[in-house]
């Protein structure tokens, strides 16, 4: 019985020996008791450079020679820290790591009654490759749904929700914010004069045009068919202006070049300026939305404020 079990522990050696997963043991001292080829090879050395080094030893090694795993630090004592907390740390273990090869490896570690810790490795590239792809393409999705096509800014979605999270922080500190409605006039001259493909360039130059004039924190998006809204969280009057003002100009000064043709287009903004503790998204939006009704009536290219909120 004694003989089976030693020969049955020679072929076991023997089929871990010329394995391709990577097999460690270390001692209960941290010391590499032994690996296998393939268990080096991942680490980039040669088995007999590892054996008899201490835990820490092998990380520090291949950490000042590139080698091994890759790492997000390039402090060597924040990553024996980290790995200090997390080694040990239970009796099973199962962790994935990815090497300087960009090839991916899922460890398990597990420590007997001993203290004993015996590592093996399984190769799992293909699944991380797949992996990744897979959230590439769902976060893909997630921008698709959020943008609008024709422009890529925000679609009225994205801008709602954006800004109905934007309102609730507002609320919080009561800051002033502002909505503008931008609707671009006698659009529909655009269209037929020139052709729908030459009013789809025009949204996306306009588009283009407001997007630069804003800063990053500002919220833009495409609302409906020529219509676009800007929302800005904590806001003074004169700046609320000023950036309408710098939107309608921009927009009437620069025009689009189209198959030889000049395309002057000029917009009015409706705009509505008010508390965000007292006030929702539909109120801003109607404000906004009689602001621009005004400016439209009063001969477009212009901007309007609401008439109630501005003396608020
Ligand atoms: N090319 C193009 N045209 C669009 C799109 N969405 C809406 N439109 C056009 O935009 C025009 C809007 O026309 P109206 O609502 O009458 O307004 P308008 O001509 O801009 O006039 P005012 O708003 O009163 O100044 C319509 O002709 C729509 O077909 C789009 O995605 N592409």
């Amino acid at each position: 019985m004694a003989a089976d079990r030693e020969q049955l522990g020679n072929k076991l050696f023997e089929f871990v020996e010329i394995n391709e997963e990577g097999y460690a043991i270390f001692d209960a001292r941290d010391h590499l008791l032994y690996c296998n080829r393939a268990y080096a090879r991942i680490l980039g050395f040669d088995a007999e450079v590892l054996i008899g080094r201490t835990f820490v030893d092998i990380i520090s090694l291949c950490f000042n020679s590139n080698k091994g795993f890759k790492t997000d630090t390039d402090d060597l004592d924040v990553l024996l820290a980290r790995l200090s907390t997390q080694w040990r740390s239970d009796y099973y273990r199962l962790f994935e790591m990815q090497n300087h090869e960009n090839q991916w490896f899922l460890f398990s570690e597990i420590k007997n009654a001993s203290g004993e810790i015996l590592i093996q490795t399984k190769q799992v590239t293909e699944q991380k490759v797949l992996e990744q792809k897979l959230l590439e393409s769902r976060d893909n999705l997630r921008q698709l749904a959020l943008t609008d096509e024709l422009t890529q800014v925000a679609n009225r979605r994205c801008f709602v929700d954006s800004v109905e999270a934007e309102l609730h922080r507002c609320r919080r500190h009561n800051y002033r914010v502002a909505y503008m409605i931008l609707d671009l006039d006698h659009f529909k001259r655009i269209n037929d004069s020139y052709g729908h493909q030459a009013g789809d360039m025009v949204l996306q130059h306009v588009a283009k045009l407001v997007k630069k004039l804003l800063r990053n924190y500002d919220i833009f998006g495409r609302i409906g068919g020529e219509e676009f809204a800007v929302f800005l969280g904590r806001t003074r009057v004169e700046e609320v202006l000023l950036i309408a003002e710098r939107i309608r100009e921009a927009i009437a000064d620069t025009p689009l070049s189209y198959n030889g043709d000049s395309i002057r287009v000029t917009t009015s903004i409706g705009i509505s300026l008010c508390t965000s503790v007292a006030h929702t998204y539909p109120d801003l939006y109607n404000q906004a939305d009689q602001a621009l009704y005004q400016a439209k009536a009063n001969g477009r290219n212009m901007c309007q404020f609401h008439q109630t909120e501005h003396q608020e």
